[in-house]
């Protein structure tokens, strides 16, 4: 191979071009941006001619070029052919920045753009001795013109850099090129996914390793993957550099190979380390269940509330990954279809995560304010409030619908309702109460989500009375019921009264047996949502259960004090009103608080 220095090398030492020669002896590991030692030497070199120094390095790890002096990079010979659209070029760009910063120029990145190399990174340090500094900015997307978009990260020390899986960034990248460029939209070409599911120790649970693999399944197809394959391995404890069997990682890597997948899905909360493990050993992107829920939220967040608690959810959960060397470019590209919590966040520093984390929470706490408000000046009416809850996919809002013949989004899908809606339920006896729709609750549910959504989830706190809806045709209807009230038990939830529906008793027909056992359940009843079928008697269940606390009496109400019969109107339900001859009669259904307080006036 020449080695031919490149670039403005007139007056140069003949020591000096030698051991800049020696560069091209020098080489990373494959997969590996740089290696230390290579930084090293650049640093000395550079610091030895004050000058710039640029090389290329292609995937191997070998040097190909190497040039002196500044903007250099553009006179650096051709790179191969390889420039097509959905295609980096081969080769990444590190040059140095001898007392200048560690930070990318615009003329490196119109290079960057231009030559679309793997990279381009520049390097500085502070004193001759210390440790050098690294920022590399890559192509990472197509935007809707087709042209490419740019991404900086770092700075990042040496050490850091090098031990990150390079290889596998640009691998992925390639990846959303290609599907952009095939596309020119990722969102239509479903990624291909595989999932693992361990099965272990814990047997107490009643969620066997393939239920669970199944629930994933339908979350990952929610999010919009398309499942190619579905694993599970039985081991007396998960191992802990891989989650899984070495044995199962291999076997895994030849299917994500054969079968062209595009990201590994598991079912348990991986460890950073394991995530960026198993990253290197399949080659493929890697996420686990809880990222694939707040992947579906983020993709379901519709109000504001809503979009604030999933970014601090996101961002909580990115935070110990991004920290440890390496993963925030393993992280690229987030969840499926790349929606992470807006992917310049994974440029930002750690302490930035933490300043945004503060500020969310603070946001969300000022939301929580104003609904306390309102809150209070709903209790001041009296207004009885039922708040649906349920395993998702239950069919809560389907109920909500029925029940207050409204129209919200119900779906025969895993998290269809992130927001609450409340509407207002007459009920049979003349009154009404409010009937709110919550988000539905899954088995291990990220805790990260059950803190971000706790101040949503007050709503369930406030309730009257808790309408918990369960999917009786569902082959883990029971499980999930244990899930919801772990849910419940999380949220601190433990006293309110609950009224079970067994929800699509219109699917039971086959099992007569079932249906009678449930029906014969204490405070629970059968019903169809879809149908209509059960309904009635719901809605008198209801009123029953409400009005319990409540009285009916006959006031008299003197006409100084028509004050009172104005508050009557508002916090009691009138029955009749007449103008007598000492005040206004008044047939009332009332709170017995409020009796209490009218005491003076109530007829015998
Ligand atoms: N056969 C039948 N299907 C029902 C019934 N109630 C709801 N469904 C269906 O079940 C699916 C889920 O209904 P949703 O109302 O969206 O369920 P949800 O509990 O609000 O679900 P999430 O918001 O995703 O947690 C929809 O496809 C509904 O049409 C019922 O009584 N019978
Ligand atoms: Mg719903």
């Amino acid at each position: 191979m020449t080695q031919t220095i490149y670039g403005k090398t007139e007056g140069l030492k003949k020591q000096v071009l030698t051991q800049l020669e020696g560069i091209y002896e020098l080489r990373a590991d494959e997969g590996q941006l740089i290696s230390q030692e290579l930084a090293l030497v650049l640093r000395d070199l550079s610091d030895a001619i004050n000058r710039e120094i640029s090389l290329y390095i292609d995937r191997k790890g070998r040097v190909t070029a190497v040039a002196v002096g500044s903007d250099c990079h553009v006179e650096l010979p051709g790179t191969d052919s390889r420039r097509s659209q959905n295609r980096l070029c081969g080769v990444a760009c590190i040059h140095t920045h001898p007392s200048g910063a560690p930070r990318l120029s615009g003329v490196d990145l119109s290079a960057l753009r231009d030559l679309r190399f793997d990279a381009m990174a520049a390097m500085a340090w502070e004193t001759p001795q210390s440790e050098p500094l690294l920022s590399f900015g890559m192509i990472t997307d197509l935007d809707e013109d087709q042209q490419p978009v740019l991404q900086e990260f770092g700075p990042f020390k040496v050490k850091d850099v090098a031990a990150m899986p390079f290889g596998n960034v640009v691998h992925t990248v390639e990846k959303i090129l290609a599907k952009r460029s095939r596309n020119h939209n990722l969102a239509e070409g479903p990624e291909r996914a595989m999932l693992i599911s361990l099965a272990w120790g814990d047997t107490a649970s009643r969620w066997s390793a393939q239920d669970s693999v199944e629930e994933l399944a339908q979350l990952a197809e929610t999010a919009g993957a398309e499942v190619v394959g579905k694993f599970v391995q039985s081991r007396p404890k998960p191992d802990p550099v891989f989650f899984i069997g070495k044995g199962k990682v291999q076997e895994m890597a030849l299917f994500a190979q054969q079968e062209d997948i595009d990201l590994c899905i598991f079912d348990d909360e991986l460890s950073p380390a394991q995530q960026r493990n198993l990253e290197r050993a399949l080659g493929v992107r890697i996420i686990d269940r809880t990222g694939l829920i707040l992947d579906i939220f983020a993709k379901r967040a519709r109000t504001s509330e809503g979009k604030l608690q999933v970014e601090l959810a996101q961002l909580q959960y990115m935070l110990p990954r991004i920290m440890g060397q390496g993963t925030s470019l393993s992280r690229l590209g987030g969840g499926i279809g790349t929606r992470g919590p807006g992917e310049t966040k994974l440029e930002v520093d750690r302490r930035r995560i933490r300043d945004r984390i503060a500020f969310l929470e603070d946001q969300i706490r000022r939301m929580k304010g104003n609904r306390k408000q309102q809150q209070r000046a709903r209790n001041k009416n009296e207004v009885k409030q039922v708040c649906l809850v349920g395993y998702t996919n239950a069919g809560k809002s389907t109920l909500l619908n029925t029940l207050t013949h409204s129209d919200i989004y119900a779906q025969d899908q895993l998290f269809a309702t992130l927001d609450p809606t409340t509407r207002q339920l007459d009920l049979p006896d003349g009154s009404s109460c409010t009937l709110t729709d919550t988000v539905g609750f899954i088995q291990r549910l990220p805790h990260q989500l059950v803190a971000a959504f706790k101040s949503t989830l007050e709503v369930v706190k406030d309730a009257d009375l808790l309408l918990h809806v369960v999917d009786s045709s569902h082959e883990l209807a029971r499980e999930q019921t244990e899930a919801v009230y772990q849910v419940l038990q999380e949220l601190g939830v433990t006293d309110k009264p609950i009224l079970t529906v067994y929800n699509k008793v219109d699917r039971l027909s086959q099992h007569e047996g079932l249906r009678r056992r449930l029906e014969q359940e204490d405070n629970a009843l059968c019903i169809s949502a879809r149908t209509g079928e059960g309904v009635p008697e719901l809605l008198e269940t209801l009123a029953r259960l409400l009005g319990q606390d409540r009285v009916e009496a006959d006031l008299c109400i003197p006409y100084g004090e028509s004050r009172l019969a104005a508050r009557l109107h508002e916090e009691a339900q009138v029955l009749s009103e007449e103008y007598g001859e000492t005040g206004i009669l008044i047939r009332a259904r009332m709170d017995k608080a409020l009796a209490d307080r009218l005491a003076p006036y109530i007829q015998p």
